[in-house]
């Protein structure tokens, strides 16, 4: 009999078979989609171009990444970082290097302002129990949305604030609480890291696409992994579990819950899972984001001295750009973010419609010489049934201090994995592989104490 099912092939389910694995424990791995991967796919154009329509980057502290890396030969490069980034802001386009853009001096100093207390605040917030920290009940009653409106005295430091954050979160802000905004921040380490490149979350890529890791880490155990086997009930059959699907069923002692949490929300529990677990999966959503691509044959951009980064307020439907063209730089490509509000909208065009509104821009910013890409591609995992939305799950206001640590908490012999059941890096896929190896070493601590007691 398996010891364990794991349920989910993103990295935090292969990250947790690769450690019960290396244990010598009997599992299986139970997979909806018929590939790898789950917020992090990398679409193969040809041999020498790829888009990663998720995840896609690593930076400094993603410590487990880099040691998957080193572990598999897999190699990455820095993200193109040179010349001028633009500020796209009430129909003006300005050019501007470093992170700080340029704007009035009012607006210079309430961007200052701001961005200091949410650093300062993210800072006191405990890890382990952000609903411990002495005014949870306050920061969990209003959204970060709120806190930007209340504490932007500018448009432009406003519109500024807004679409950094935005692209950090991939959500509305009013959508997400600020005790969440302040706990995911300090769960990577700090604002200053979430939103740059250089020393940020955004330094590197894997050459070959994000996807390539996680290939390789299943490969000792890839006849274990069965693809189109969405698990739809889990039953509690005396010390055994009963998983079951359409046509199938496995019984095991121990599972592992590796997907997003609207997803567990929909696999039927019998007995029920405690009524907190079950009301906090209710609440927190997913947040919302295309990513769109537009392929050049280089990077010309480059040559007249810009980064390819812009960054917009809502008359474009894009709220960043970066250049991401691979290492060689044989093919320019620019990926757009389209998050929230303006995802909605922009999805809701044909696919003709949204590559004139992004060649638009991009004529806009860099002339003519952008007028003639190659093709473009745009994806979102929002209209995918096994994602449901991306980057992750957020949690609205009141679901911290209400529910706690529910969410990530064991419940008999069922263990929560998954990006959004770690405290470190959550939302990101250093969390995911933390929260996986975490549960699968809880599971061998487990089986390793009870032995003992034989
Ligand atoms: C557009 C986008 C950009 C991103 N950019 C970055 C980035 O640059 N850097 C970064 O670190 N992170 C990024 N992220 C976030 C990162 O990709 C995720 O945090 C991470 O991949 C989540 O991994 P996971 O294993 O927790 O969940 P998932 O990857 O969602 O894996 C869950 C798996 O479970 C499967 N599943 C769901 N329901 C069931 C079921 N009932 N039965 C069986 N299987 C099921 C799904 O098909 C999926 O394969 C991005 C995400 C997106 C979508």
């Amino acid at each position: 009999m398996n010891q364990v099912i794991v349920i989910g092939a993103g990295f935090s389910g292969i990250a947790a078979a690769k450690k019960l694995f290396e244990a010598n424990i009997p599992f299986i791995v139970l997979e909806a989609r018929e590939r790898l991967g789950g917020r992090v796919f990398t679409k193969q154009l040809n041999q020498d171009l790829y888009l990663d329509f998720g995840g896609q980057w690593i930076g400094p502290s993603h410590d487990r990444m880099y040691a998957l890396c080193e572990e598999f030969g897999i190699e990455y490069f820095e993200t193109y970082d040179e010349g001028f980034n633009l500020l796209d802001l009430d129909q003006k386009v300005k050019k501007f290097k470093g992170l700080i853009p340029k704007m009035d001096i009012l607006s210079l100093l309430n961007l200052d302002y701001v961005l200091k207390k949410l650093e300062r605040m993210a800072k006191s917030i405990p890890l382990d129990s952000p609903w411990n920290h002495p005014k949870a009940m306050e920061f969990d009653s209003i959204t970060l949305g709120a806190f930007v409106t209340s504490n932007c005295k500018t448009f432009a430091c406003r519109k500024v604030i807004t679409l950094a954050l935005e692209t950090v979160f991939a959500s509305e802000l009013n959508e997400i609480s600020l005790l969440h905004g302040l706990f995911y921040i300090k769960s990577g380490r700090d604002l200053n890291t979430l939103i740059n490149i250089k020393n940020g979350a955004q330094l590197h890529r894997i050459v070959g696409g994000m996807q390539t890791i996680i290939e390789k880490m299943a490969i000792p155990f890839k006849e274990r992994i069965y693809f189109n086997h969405p698990v739809e009930k889990i039953t509690k059959e005396k010390d055994d579990y009963l998983v079951t699907g359409r046509d199938f069923s496995f019984t095991a002692k121990r599972i592992i819950i590796a997907i997003p949490p609207p997803l567990a929300a929909k696999i039927e529990f019998q007995p029920m899972l405690s009524v907190e677990k079950r009301q906090v999966m209710d609440r927190i959503a997913m947040g919302q984001v295309g990513k769109c691509f537009m392929i050049y044959q280089r990077p010309f951009w480059r040559d007249s001295g810009f980064s390819g980064q812009a960054f917009a307020d809502g008359h474009s439907p894009f709220q960043s750009m970066f250049d991401t063209s691979p290492k060689d730089g044989k093919y320019g490509i620019i990926l757009g973010f389209t998050i929230g509000k303006r995802a909605r909208e922009y999805f809701q065009k044909s696919k003709e419609e949204r590559k004139k509104l992004m060649l638009d821009k991009l004529v806009c910013y860099y002339g003519r010489d952008a007028a003639h890409p190659i093709s473009y591609e745009d994806f979102t995992m929002t209209d995918e049934a096994w994602s449901r939305g991306c980057y992750a799950g957020l949690y609205p206001t009141g679901a911290w201090t209400g529910f706690q640590d529910a969410y990530s908490k064991t419940e008999g012999n069922i263990y929560w994995a998954g990006t959004e059941a770690s405290k470190i890096w959550f939302g990101y896929i250093e969390g995911a592989v933390r929260s996986g190896e975490q549960a699968a070493e809880n599971i061998i601590l487990n089986l390793s104490e009870g032995a003992h007691k034989k």
